[in-house]
């Protein structure tokens, strides 16, 4: 059985900077509006506090994708379960995650969208494990820095367990 054996990142410190990251994302978009784009289920939790912190006119909308292929996590095939809702052409699009590991993910995500001509495309996540990376991307807004642990909480899960803590745990 899973357990939290210990947190990582306490739940004033995530408000803290949940808060400082929309002040700076307010500032970078200068009065224009924006798209935010969660990626389901794991940002849920991080783009409902995010979007609450943006002083701007806020769209939203969301996208599941699934990775699977040989090694599910690591192919870098990625299925789109639930596209957009809405068209993005010249629009302010903001990817926003909870975790970024190994970019793969991200990757076929931005390309994906930015064939829809955006009028911009950033992406804003709240954790990062550099550490994983296993290919190029240009993240605009990082959180956390993590380690090679495996987290969960804020949304993030573990077998769908813990998305509930107000907290990040590392799963033992
Ligand atoms: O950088 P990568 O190695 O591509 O991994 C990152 C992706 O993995 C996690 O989603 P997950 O597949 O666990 O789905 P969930 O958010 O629905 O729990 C996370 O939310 C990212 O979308
Ligand atoms: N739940 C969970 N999903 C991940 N995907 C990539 N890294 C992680 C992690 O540490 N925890």
């Amino acid at each position: 059985m899973h357990k939290i054996t210990e947190i990582l990142i306490k739940e004033e410190d995530i408000k803290k900077k949940v808060y400082e990251l929309a002040k700076i994302i307010e500032k970078d978009y200068n009065g224009e509006e924006i798209l935010l784009v969660g990626v389901l289920k794991g940002a849920c939790v991080f783009i409902s506090d995010l979007m609450r912190n943006i002083n701007l006119d806020v769209a939203l909308d969301f996208m599941a994708v699934s990775s699977y292929g040989m090694s599910t996590k690591s192919s870098g095939v990625v299925k789109i379960l639930k596209d957009l809702d809405s068209e993005i052409e010249n629009k302010n699009v903001l990817i926003v995650e909870d975790i970024i590991d190994t970019g793969l993910t991200l990757k076929y995500l931005c390309e994906n969208l930015k064939s829809r001509k955006p009028k911009s495309l950033k992406i804003c996540t709240l954790l990062d494990k550099p550490e994983r990376r296993k290919c190029d991307i240009k993240v605009d807004y990082v959180g956390f820095s993590i380690p090679d642990k495996f987290i969960a909480g804020y949304g993030i899960d573990c077998a769908e367990k813990f998305r509930n803590l107000p907290y990040i745990g590392i799963v033992g």
